[in-house]
């Protein structure tokens, strides 16, 4: 199949902390000095300013004109060098400074004076933006935003948003934090992000995304063994990707039966909530499990077998009715629907005593969060598939904390339960117990709707039921799942969205 699944997909997989593209500069640096250039970070800043004044030219090709705001560090540098590059290219350039920039850094100085040489007069900003084009360059604030934005920035930002103009940020949207990607106070809205030398985790999760634009990655030709010389923060993954990674399931053997595909019991759906069990059931036989059971509420019986006969769904009221369901399954999927009744704590005391392979969601979550249900699952293979919200409970935190960095939360929640974790939200998080980080750039806000994430339960069990690790099933799930969506938002759009469009999809891209 050949369709395009993320527009994300040409970036590399390596995201950095803004620590770590710091010191990557300061790596790149050494090496141009070494290699008998310039030792102040000149040469780089320089190869900044051509790579987003290339992408400005391809971008907006018809343009006459562009107005520059900078900062007083080095992203203000790369956006004295850029509006150079555009007086030297015969574009009208209107430039605006923020702070002081008397004590630029070497580079930053060295840039304005071929800004001023090209004739390009910078203007203090003082409230007002004068400008008729079409092309804002943001160099603002880059990787060495430290506090929320106010005063004098944050009348800038509002400003360049206001106005009728694209912008195109240098390195990240001034406001954004490269760590967390979060808006600290506010952030410029930008179409076009061109972000240098290392990918910043920041531009792909929380708010990053929605106010990046399209990101461009500029490597400035820095020798690629240097990177060997620090691990990425994180790994980005897409659908795509896997695949590039030949981390795709291998193709069935003629030769094979159902038991070799793993039996999945589904435990959830109190009074109410049928729904949340049947689509986990559905979504893991689209998956691939040689075998689905459900166990559920008496009433939900008859409706999951008529949507999915190929289930074999069991009422059960107790949880000794439960205990030797569980006994002839391969792996548990618990939480769609569970509700947080009496009925679900039996029931849940019943999968927490097992010690096959668990997916845990939901109700199973919020459960556990609650005193007294505290679990580690080191000697067990566990998946918990929290939303912000659950995240808090498990934290015991607010949802704020939880999303102020959600590289942070998800890292505890695996270290503290000793689970894979998938941290659901805009660029889903991927933790495991033992540090490592995966960032899923797959998916659309169409996915923020009901149902969603009894689906992706019923995937990962799915793979956890094919042989997969809970690591690899997670990785897998999330990019599955979220490439079922966009494929899904693509045939009619992401409003309206709903959990059960993804069933075709998944059958599709498991294939
Ligand atoms: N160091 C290097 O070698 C390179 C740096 N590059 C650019 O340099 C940037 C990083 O430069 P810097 O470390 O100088 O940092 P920045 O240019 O991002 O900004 C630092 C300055 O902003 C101030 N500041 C931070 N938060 C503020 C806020 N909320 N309100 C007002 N002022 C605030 C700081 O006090 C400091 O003066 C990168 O994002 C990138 O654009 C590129 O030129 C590539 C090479
Ligand atoms: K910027």
């Amino acid at each position: 199949m050949n369709r395009p699944y993320s527009a994300k997909d040409h970036l590399p997989g390596e995201l950095y902390s803004a620590a770590q593209v710091r010191e990557l500069d300061t790596l790149a640096i050494t090496q141009i000095q070494d290699d008998g250039g310039d030792t102040c970070g000149f040469e780089l800043m320089c190869r900044a300013a051509e790579a987003a004044f290339a992408c400005l030219l391809e971008r907006w090709p018809e343009e006459g004109s562009v107005c520059v705001f900078a900062g007083p560090g080095n992203n203000g540098g790369d956006a004295y060098v850029l509006a150079a590059l555009a007086c030297h290219h015969g574009l009208d350039v209107v430039f605006y400074t923020l702070g002081d920039h008397s004590g630029l850094s070497a580079a930053a100085s060295r840039a304005r004076e071929m800004a001023l040489e090209a004739g390009v007069e910078p203007q203090v900003f003082r409230g007002e933006l004068v400008y008729e084009g079409q092309v804002i360059v943001d160099g603002l604030l880059g990787t060495g935003l430290n506090k929320a934005v106010q005063g004098d920035y944050a009348s800038a930002i509002a400003a360049m948003n206001a106005h009728f103009a694209d912008v195109l940020a240098l390195d990240l949207p001034s406001g954004l934090s490269a760590d967390t990607g979060c808006i600290l106070g506010c952030a410029v809205q930008a179409s076009l992000t061109v972000t240098f030398i290392g990918v910043k985790q920041g531009l792909l999760t929380a708010d990053g995304p929605d106010i990046c634009g399209e990101v461009a990655f500029a490597s400035l030709s820095v020798d690629p063994l240097l990177f060997h010389q620090l691990s990425a923060s994180c790994e980005r993954i897409s659908w795509d990707r896997l695949e590039r990674l030949n981390q795709r399931l291998n193709p069935r053997r003629g030769n094979s039966h159902k038991g070799e595909f793993g039996h999945v019991m589904v435990v959830g759906g109190d009074h109410g909530m049928g729904g949340a069990v049947a689509m986990a059931v559905e979504a893991a036989g689209r998956c691939g499990a040689g075998l689905i059971r459900c166990a559920t509420r008496t009433e939900h019986v008859a409706p999951i077998l008529v949507r999915r006969p190929e289930a074999m769904v069991r009422a059960v009221e107790s949880g000794l009715e439960l205990q030797p369901l569980l006994a002839h399954s391969h792996v548990i999927a618990c939480g769609p629907g569970l509700g947080q009744s009496s009925w679900s704590e039996l029931l849940l005391q019943q999968v927490l005593n097992a010690s096959t392979p668990l997916v845990l969601d939901a109700d199973g979550l919020n459960l556990l969060a609650s005193p007294g249900w505290r679990r580690d699952f080191s000697e067990r293979p566990v998946i918990m598939t929290p939303h912000p919200g659950e995240a808090a409970r498990l934290l015991g935190c607010d949802i704020a904390s939880v999303q102020a960095d959600r590289f942070n939360s998800a890292r505890q929640l695996a270290a503290q339960y000793q689970a894979v974790v998938v941290l659901k939200g805009q660029g889903s998080l991927i933790a495991a117990p033992d540090g490592r980080l995966a960032l899923c750039t797959d998916g659309n806000p169409g996915m923020a709707c009901g149902g969603m994430g009894d689906v992706l339960t019923g995937v990962l069990a799915a793979l956890l039921a094919q042989g997969l690790s809970p690591w690899q099933a997670a990785r897998y799930g999330v990019c599955v799942h979220s490439g079922a969506a966009d494929l899904a938002a693509r045939e009619q759009g992401q409003r309206g969205l709903l959990a059960t469009d993804l069933m075709p999809y998944l059958w599709e891209l498991m294939n």
